[in-house]
C-alpha cells in the first residue's frame, strides 16, 4: 500500500538557509492494508518529518514514496494532490488548531463536500455525515452546529477522523493524535484506530511514547537521529530489543515496582556503546545499514567496524 525507499530529508537552516540539517536518513518501510506501523523516537528524531513527507506537506530530498504502486514522492498539480488526499489523510496532535473558532466545527465537512462532492444532494450528504460520525462514535446532536470551544479535544479529534472517513481513505497518518487528550479520551481514540484497522485501513502512527507504540502497532520502526535504529514486528522488537537506543527508550518508560536507581543502572549498561550487531569496537550503532537479526527484525549497524565487517 504505502512504501518508503531510502527516503531522506535535508532542511536548509540558519541565516539565508546556508546550513543543512539532515533530519531523515535513508528511511524505508512499508504499511500494508489493515496494518498499524508505529514510528517511535524521541523529540527531533524525524518522525513528524516522515509523516509530513508521506502527506506531501514537506518535499522529500531523496528517495521514493509509492502509494498503491504510484510514485507520490513529488505530487504536483491540484488534480493529483486531490486524488491522493481522497485516499490518504493526516490527523495531528493539536485538534484545536485545525478548526476556525469563528465557524461551527462541522464546517470541516462542508469544505470536503465543496471540494470533493459538489454534486451530492443534501439528504445524501446528511446520511454520509451520520455514517462517518457513527464510525467515530459521535452522535450528530453532540457535535453538529457546535463551535470548537463547545467540544472536547477528544470530540474534535474524532470529528477530524470522521471528516477523513467521508473521503473513503485507505490510509491515515496519525501524528501524536492522543498526546493532548486526557486518559479516558485517549483510550477511545486508540480503540477507534483499532476499528479502522479492522476495516482494512493502513495506519502510520507517529509517537514518542513506546508503550503506545506497543499497544497499537503490528510493526515498530524505532528512529534515532533521523535513521532507523531498529524495526520489525512489534512483539519481537519489544521482547528482544537489539539496539542500545531501543533498550534505553524502553528503560526510560516508568514502571510500577521499579526505582530510578534500577533504571539508571540499565541506562548506564546500555550506554557503553558499540555496534548492536558486531559488539564493542564496532562503532556506535548509528543505524546507517540495517541487518536482519531474526526474521523481519532489523537492527541498525553503524558500518564502521575496524575489520570492515561492520
Ligand atoms: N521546517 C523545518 N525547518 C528546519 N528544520 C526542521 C523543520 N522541521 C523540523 N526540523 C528539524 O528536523 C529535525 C526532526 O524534526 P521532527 O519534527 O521531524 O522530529 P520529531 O521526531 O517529530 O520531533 P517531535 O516529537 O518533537 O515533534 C529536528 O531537528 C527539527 O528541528
Amino acid at each position: 500500500m504505502l512504501r518508503l525507499d531510502r527516503v531522506s530529508k535535508v532542511y536548509r537552516i540558519g541565516a539565508f538557509g546556508g546550513e543543512r540539517l539532515r533530519a531523515v536518513r535513508d528511511v524505508g518501510f512499508e504499511v500494508r492494508p489493515g496494518q498499524v506501523v508505529s514510528l517511535i523516537g524521541e523529540s527531533g528524531s524525524g518522525k513528524s518529518t516522515i509523516g509530513r513527507m508521506v502527506l506531501g506537506l514537506t518535499p522529500i530530498t531523496e528517495g521514493t514514496i509509492t502509494f498503491e504502486g504510484t510514485d507520490v514522492s513529488r505530487l504536483r498539480g491540484h488534480r493529483r494532490r486531490k486524488e491522493y488526499y481522497r485516499r490518504v489523510q493526516g490527523v495531528f496532535q493539536d485538534p484545536f488548531s485545525c478548526f476556525n473558532p469563528i465557524f461551527p466545527a462541522d464546517r470541516v465537512f462542508a469544505l470536503i463536500r465543496a471540494e470533493y462532492f459538489p454534486e451530492a444532494g443534501d439528504a445524501e450528504w446528511r446520511r454520509r455525515i451520520a455514517e462517518s460520525l457513527d464510525v467515530v462514535r459521535l452522535g450528530p446532536a453532540q457535535v453538529l452546529g457546535k463551535y470548537p470551544h463547545q467540544l472536547s479535544g477528544g470530540q474534535l479529534q474524532r470529528l477530524l477522523i470522521a471528516r477523513a472517513l467521508l473521503l473513503d481513505i485507505r490510509m491515515l497518518v496519525a501524528d501524536e493524535v492522543i498526546s493532548m487528550l486526557d486518559a479516558s479520551t485517549r483510550i477511545d481514540v486508540l480503540n477507534l484506530l483499532g476499528d479502522l484497522k479492522a476495516r482494512g485501513m493502513g495506519i502510520l502512527f507517529v509517537t514518542h511514547d513506546l508503550s503506545l507504540g506497543n499497544y497499537v502497532s503490528d510493526t515498530s520502526v524505532i528512529l534515532r537521529r533521523g535513521a532507523i535504529a531498529e524495526s520489525g514486528p512489534t512483539g519481537r522488537v519489544f521482547a528482544n530489543p537489539l539496539h542500545p537506543y531501543t533498550r534505553r527508550l524502553l528503560a526510560s518508560v516508568p514502571r510500577l515496582h521499579r526505582t530510578w536507581a534500577q533504571t539508571d543502572a540499565e541506562r548506564a549498561a546500555d550506554a557503553e556503546g558499540g555496534c548492536p550487531v558486531h559488539g564493542p569496537g564496532g562503532g556506535d550503532g548509528g543505524g546507517v545499514r540495517l541487518v536482519e537479526a531474526e526474521e523481519g527484525h532489523f537492527v541498525g549497524c553503524s558500518g564502521d567496524g575496524a575489520d570492515g565487517s561492520c
